[in-house]
């Protein structure tokens, strides 16, 4: 009998469906793996923002992290919202135990601005949860408010990668969807540099872009893929899904993690 991959990802509920948990368990299933979840945050979020946001209690961020990995077992986790300096500091711990590759979201600000993470909480990401990562995946913002490097052009992100890298992660991939022309994004370890290149689709339904990649990264590692063929391959399933995204409600749709059913 056959067993797919598992792959757990640990971040916050949109209820929406477009980011977050919801984003990652379509992409993980999308991309032929068994997508399990430890909840670190509820978020009311449609297409126009986030009107609410509450904390999970740690307790039960362990709890379920418990029940999960020591019974099921995974293969690869990835990180999203973590919300506040505790909740950070709980997870970082708990994946300091796992042998498993870890793709680390550094969730900072959601599209529509609002913050998803406690300015109080940056130094913990820093010193606590990007050591524990085997890829780190911030987007411009993240780059900014964790290393003080503002990224204006591509030249800029080799830099951005160097600094990501000092905090400890194996890989950086710093993300360039909030530059105009190309989609660029850089993947390094210090000595390997990879490219990643796709045509920027003209599309505003794009929610979720970053929970989707990461989580996408997560999923090929599970199969088996080394770090830049699990991001070269969750880069082409992205882009489709950006050039797929589609109307929901009045604001920012979401990317369709659909595509390839379609
Ligand atoms: N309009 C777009 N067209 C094509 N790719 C995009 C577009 N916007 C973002 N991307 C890509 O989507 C991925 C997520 O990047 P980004 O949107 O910057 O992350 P985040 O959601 O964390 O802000 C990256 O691979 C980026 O290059
Ligand atoms: C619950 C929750 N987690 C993460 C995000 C941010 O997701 P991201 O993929 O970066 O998408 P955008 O917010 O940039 O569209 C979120 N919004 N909600």
């Amino acid at each position: 009998m056959y067993t797919p991959p598992r792959v757990l990802t640990v971040a916050g509920s949109d209820s929406g469906g477009g980011a977050g948990i919801q984003a990652d368990l379509k992409t993980m299933l999308a991309l032929g793996t068994h997508g399990m979840s430890v909840l670190t945050a509820v978020t009311a979020q449609n297409s126009l923002g986030v009107q609410g946001a509450w904390d999970l209690p740690a307790e039960a961020v362990r709890a379920q992290f418990r029940s999960v990995v020591d019974d099921i077992g995974v293969q690869a986790v990835k990180t999203g919202m973590l919300s506040s300096p505790e909740l950070v500091e709980t997870v970082a711990a708990l994946l300091a135990e796992v042998t498993a590759p870890v793709v680390v979201d550094p969730v900072g600000v959601s599209k529509h601005g609002d913050a998803l993470l406690a300015a109080t909480a940056l130094d913990v990401v820093r010193t606590k949860l990007l050591p524990t990562a085997t890829v780190a995946t911030p987007n411009l913002d993240e780059v900014a408010q964790l290393t003080g490097v503002q990224v204006h052009e591509e030249a800029d992100m080799r830099r951005a990668a160097a600094a990501v890298l000092e905090f400890g992660p194996r890989w950086a991939l710093i993300k360039g969807g909030h530059l105009s022309g190309d989609a660029v994004d850089l993947l390094t370890d210090g000595e390997q540099e990879h490219w990643l290149r796709a045509p920027r689709h003209d599309n505003r339904h794009t929610h979720g872009t970053g929970c989707t990649l990461a989580s996408a990264i997560a999923a090929r590692l599970a199969h088996g893929d080394t770090v830049p063929e699990a991001v070269a391959a969750a880069k082409e399933y992205v882009t489709g899904a950006i050039e797929a995204g589609f109307r929901l409600g009045e604001g920012i749709g979401p990317v369709d993690h659909g595509w390839r059913l379609r």
